[in-house]
């Protein structure tokens, strides 16, 4: 667990938890001296005589020149009455720190997550859940701070407890070790019986909430389909077990979580009784005496058992969210690509010399040698699965070819310089993802706001008039562009590939989800827009790509020119 908190945090964050650490053992001190100090003012308050026969009294007592005992006692008692405020101040100070340190941790982590997901290798991505990924932002994150929260109070605890016990073991070790004797009894049977019951509610809260994120993004995903099969119910079945089994485990956690809290209460109690027919034991005729030593046993107690209390409780809380800070630590360790700032320039030709690639054990591309000149109108034909997108991405630079390479005029394609050729490249997928918004942000996509840029664009993809008709550059698209037709939302995906100003416009079945004669009606506007670009398509209609210069066929692997 060390080694992953240590990978998960900063140095500056490591530095700040020896700082609460410190900070802990502080408060421990404030705790014990809190304890410590009341048993004497009780035995000095109750008999006067006590100034002159301890010596410690007596120090104090002459050398402050004090007039009176009275007088010793009332300032005992100020002195302590102004400590009791300090320890509180410096406690609530404590909490503070170790909340700010906790949640703020939260938004870095969510961060940092964020960041990775954005880069790591577009091959690693593809073979992630996305729902596993907005699950870990948001639950995981949030069940890591909790884990951090309680190891910090946890450790905290444990100060206060080596010293309140230390000092009982100084007080009297025969009490104190029988004390402990029992408890040591009750701590081990509940970490051995109780732990791993939580761990494993741990590991099956995370499974449902796992069912949970994929039935939702599943659903809200496929809601036409869903509408259409008018079978809800299987899927609400689904949900509704996954939410089950997620509350199951929250509730049978916060039972077994209060075992500890009564079982220690209960012994606690018990051995107060205890400790006073002991004491009536050996001293039948001086219990009044032992009142000071009583008043500090049971105010230790009193302290002690909230806090091996809340030990259990992080204790808990550290096992049921173990297995948060196990994903983070992997996904904060996913390897993320690191690309260059060279620049690549294109004027003659895309060179892809014995390209091969697969997935996994499958081979997709077979040793692809192929040349496309600067301007030229490329076409990707073969059957489904033949491996088209595959070899269209590994040509846009999304995918690394496994053997072969491929050469930019005569600048072999490498992580140094393929951030500079990825921004030559306008892609327009066949399922355009619009976000709820505006058009104008829908196709800048998050680069800068340029509204003249945007209205050319739109203009050139044929839009802008019918934009104009509704509230021009703020019309609505609605979620997932609910609000637009197919060809309406194909027209601002090829302004979206426009505002990036590329040299090389990529069509993945871009309009084969159109009717013919919209379709007919846009890619004679992209081979207008086109002209001095170089186009590659992939497409399914011959009809589509009966303007290319050259059509290639996938099959088994290798191209032939049609
Ligand atoms: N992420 C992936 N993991 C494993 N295999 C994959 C992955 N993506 C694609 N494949 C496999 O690689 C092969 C080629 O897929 P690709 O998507 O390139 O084909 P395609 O010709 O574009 O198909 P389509 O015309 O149906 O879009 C297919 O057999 C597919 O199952």
């Amino acid at each position: 667990m060390f080694s992953k908190l240590r990978f998960i945090l900063s140095h500056q964050d490591q530095h700040y938890i020896y700082g609460m650490l410190l900070l802990s053992l502080l408060v421990s001190l404030i705790e014990l001296i809190g304890i410590s100090a009341i048993a004497p003012f009780i035995a000095v308050a109750s008999d006067f005589s006590l100034i002159e026969s301890k010596t410690y009294f007596a120090f104090v007592y002459h050398f402050l020149h004090f007039d009176s005992p009275y007088e010793f006692v009332l300032c005992f008692g100020i002195v302590l009455l102004v400590f009791y405020v300090f320890r509180s101040l410096i406690n609530l100070l404590y909490q503070h720190l170790l909340a700010r340190f906790t949640f703020g941790r939260y938004h870095l982590i969510v961060e940092r997550l964020f960041r990775n997901y954005l880069d790591i290798n577009y091959e690693d991505f593809i073979t992630k859940n996305t729902s596993h990924l907005t699950k870990t932002i948001t639950t995981e994150a949030h069940n890591f701070t909790i884990l951090l929260a309680a190891f910090l109070f946890m450790t905290s605890e444990v100060f206060v407890v080596l010293l309140i016990y230390g000092t009982l073991l100084f007080v009297d070790f025969k009490i104190t070790l029988g004390l402990t004797f029992v408890l040591a009894i009750l701590g081990f049977l509940l970490a051995r019986g109780i732990a791993l019951k939580i761990k494993k509610q741990g590991r099956e809260k995370e499974s449902h909430q796992k069912t949970f994120f994929e039935t939702l993004s599943s659903s809200f995903g496929n809601y036409k389909i869903i509408k259409l099969q008018s079978d809800s119910d299987s899927i609400w079945r689904n949900f509704s077990n996954s939410l089950e089994g997620y509350s199951l485990a929250n509730i049978k956690n916060q039972t077994f979580f209060h075992i500890p809290r009564l079982s220690l209460e209960a012994l606690g109690f018990c051995m107060m009784i205890l400790v006073v027919l002991y004491l009536l034991i050996q001293n039948p005729n001086n219990v009044t005496g032992y009142l000071p030593l009583l008043s500090m046993y049971v105010l230790a107690l009193y302290r002690l058992l909230p806090s091996i209390n809340r030990i259990l409780d992080s204790y808990n809380k550290i096992l049921f969210n173990f297995r948060s800070l196990e994903i983070i630590y992997q996904d904060l360790k996913m390897q993320t690509q690191d690309l260059g700032e060279e620049e690549v320039k294109f004027e003659r030709e895309i060179r892809l010399e014995k390209l091969s690639f697969g997935y996994q054990q499958k081979c997709v591309l077979q040793e692809i040698n192929l040349t496309i000149c600067k301007g030229e109108k490329v076409a990707f034909i073969g059957e489904s699965g033949s491996g088209k997108s595959t070899l269209v991405d590994c040509i846009i630079g999304l995918l690394c070819p496994q053997n072969g390479g491929i050469w930019i005029d005569d600048v072999k394609l490498e992580k140094t310089n393929l951030k500079s050729w990825r921004k030559k490249i306008g892609y327009i997928p066949q399922n355009v993802y619009l976000f709820s918004g505006n058009v104008e942000d829908n196709v800048a996509f998050g680069r800068e706001l340029d509204k003249e840029k945007i209205i050319s664009c739109l203009k050139s993809a044929k839009i802008y008039e019918f934009l104009q008709t509704k509230e021009g550059l703020e019309t609505q698209v609605g979620d997932g562009g609910i609000a637009l037709s197919g060809g309406q939302k194909q027209r601002i995906a090829i302004a979206r590939a426009l505002y990036g100003e590329p040299e090389i416009l990529v069509l993945d079945e871009a309009t084969s989800a159109l009717d013919t004669e919209v379709e007919a009606r846009i890619m004679e506007e992209i081979y207008k827009i086109a002209k001095d670009k170089t186009l590659l398509i992939i497409a399914h209609r011959l009809s589509t790509i009966e303007h290319c210069d050259s059509i290639y066929r996938l099959q088994n692997g290798t191209l032939k020119l049609v």
